[in-house]
């Protein structure tokens, strides 16, 4: 079997991949030893992240081919808005993370560069490079958080435990393979399009790292 079009993608990123989903951050996370202050920075800035990434589920449904994906998205949109806004929520009151923090923190450099990439896919409303950033963002997600289900995991406090549970099991994993599935049946005739969702993709990985690593960058 030939690599699919998404699978070739993936792995030029290898590196950068490897680099994310097995970053110290995710190490820590899955130990129950990551630092509070770490964690606190980490999903104040990913609480930012979240915006962003909440309107490009908002174009995914909007330039989505048909009603099924259409509702494929918004099913994920109401997830969104309600299970993980929930974990930010308690996990910001259980690490004491001010109000301002909470809605109005100073951005890291790898928060805006995301930024950047996903409103650069939403302006574009091109569904492959919509696509292509919400399947690297939820699949690099999803392979480090099923270490978990691998390696075991050792933490047990909520904060901890819940942002992996969010990124594992068989619906999150049934998404990430449905968007996987649908980029490559979608992979544009437009040599531009293609080229510029092939960037996207790569842009979000490195952004994947980088975010990782402003964890700790301060
Ligand atoms: C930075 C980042 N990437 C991916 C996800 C999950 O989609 C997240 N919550 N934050």
């Amino acid at each position: 079997m030939t690599a699919t079009w998404s699978q070739r993608m993936r792995h030029a990123t290898d590196l950068d991949w490897a680099a994310a989903t097995g970053h110290r951050f995710v190490d820590e996370l899955l130990a129950g030893t990551v630092a509070d202050d770490v964690l606190a920075h980490y999903l104040v800035q990913d609480y930012q992240f979240c915006d962003a990434f909440t309107a490009l589920l908002g174009q995914a449904c909007a330039s989505a081919p048909g009603l099924t994906s259409r509702l494929r998205f918004a099913r994920q949109l109401g997830m969104f808005a309600s299970d993980e806004d929930t974990y930010f929520i308690d996990s910001f009151d259980a690490l004491g993370v001010p109000e301002a923090e909470r809605f109005e923190p100073t951005l890291t450099q790898a928060t805006l560069d995301f930024d950047r990439v996903m409103r650069d896919a939403i302006e574009s409303r091109s569904y492959a490079q919509v696509l292509a950033v919400l399947l690297v963002a939820e699949k690099l997600y999803l392979d480090w958080a099923e270490r978990a289900d691998r390696d075991g995991m050792a933490a047990t406090r909520p904060e901890h435990v819940g942002w992996v549970d969010l990124h594992r099991g068989p619906d999150f994993r049934a998404w990430v393979e449905w968007m996987q599935a649908e980029l490559d049946a979608n992979e544009p005739s437009d040599p531009r399009d293609k080229d510029a969702a092939e960037r996207a993709f790569t842009r979000s990985v490195a952004c994947e790292r980088a975010f990782f690593d402003a964890a700790y960058g301060r």
